[in-house]
């Protein structure tokens, strides 16, 4: 190990550069992402809020990483993603950018920081990719932020779409509801080309029918990441505590539980307040 430090932002990441044939993994970037819809290969995207979390998914390869503002809910404990802002998110976007050496960092442009108009998301956006060191700016909406997809993009800032269920606007979508069923599927495709006329590389669609979910990826030449959008996508995204169990309380169907960290947290928590009290930690070894 040539870790200097056991906190050390420079140590190799595990499988990096120590497995018997050297492979060097290039980093993500979008153009990688536009290859692999054309080869037929499928990507994942995980969130991630913080460093320790970040050095784990790099590690697994995954490509590219969400710092959503669903930290509002996970990180924060707020019921919505409204009240988070982007001040809040960028010491959370930075950690991920140091954790995550590989991985295509996307950073959440949260309610409020875009919607104003072009000059109100190029603030934004230019603050967080100065402040950051993300690769690429996500927002909600379709038709409605194609001039904000087009200015971003203009200034040479790459940005992920999200159409179909957008949390942001939970209020005026009247609750947590799949989108684009029936009539509604005609502005959903035409929220689709939308933005990736306006220049957006990908596009996360949320709570779609699985059929249309695939209509519309076959039909756009940009990757589609689905959550709740089936299987035929170009790519999935879930929160990462929805996946690894570390969520409390009921999940939606979209979810897949692949671990139960949260028990495995709850356990070493009250084993390690067990040897407390019994007074076997810390033993000698742990002692200086
Ligand atoms: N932890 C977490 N996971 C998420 O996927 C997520 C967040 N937070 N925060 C931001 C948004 C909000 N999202 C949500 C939140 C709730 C439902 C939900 O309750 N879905 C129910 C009802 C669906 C329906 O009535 O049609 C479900 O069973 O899927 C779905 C997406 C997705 N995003
Ligand atoms: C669920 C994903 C797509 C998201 O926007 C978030 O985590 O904030
Ligand atoms: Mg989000």
């Amino acid at each position: 190990m040539s870790e200097t430090s056991v906190y050390g932002a420079s140590s190799p990441v595990a499988g990096d550069s120590s497995s018997v044939t050297p492979r060097r993994r290039r980093p993500t970037r979008v153009q990688h992402l536009a290859q692999m819809k054309a080869d037929g290969e499928k990507w994942s995207m995980l969130t991630c809020y913080d460093y320790s979390t970040a050095r784990i998914f790099d590690a697994a390869e995954i490509p590219v990483l969400l710092v959503g503002d669903s930290a509002a809910n996970v990180v924060l404990g707020y019921d919505t993603t409204i009240p988070i802002t982007v001040d809040e998110l960028i010491p959370l976007i930075r950690a991920v950018v140091r954790g995550a050496p590989h991985a295509l960092v996307v950073a959440d442009l949260p309610f409020g920081s875009y919607e104003a108009g072009p000059q109100q998301a190029l603030e934004s956006a230019i603050k967080v990719f100065k402040e950051t060191g993300a690769h690429a700016v996500k927002l909600e909406g379709g038709e409605r932020v194609a001039d904000q997809i087009a200015a971003l993009t203009a200034a040479g800032i790459p940005v992920m779409a999200h159409i179909g269920f957008t949390p942001q606007s939970v209020n005026g979508l009247g609750g947590y509801r799949v989108q684009g069923r029936g009539d509604a599927g005609d502005q959903l495709v035409a929220d689709a080309i939308a933005v990736q006329e306006a220049g957006a590389f990908a596009v996360v669609m949320e709570m779609v029918p699985a059929d249309l979910a695939g209509q519309i990826t076959r039909k756009l030449t940009i990757p589609t990441v689905g959550i709740g959008a089936g299987n035929e996508t170009d790519a999935q995204v879930l929160v990462w505590q929805d996946m690894a169990g570390f969520t409390h309380g009921k999940t939606a169907k979209f979810v897949k539980r692949f671990a139960d960290i949260g028990s495995e947290l709850r356990s070493a928590a009250e084993q390690y307040a067990d040897e407390v009290r019994r007074g076997t930690f810390p033993a000698p070894e742990h002692s200086y």
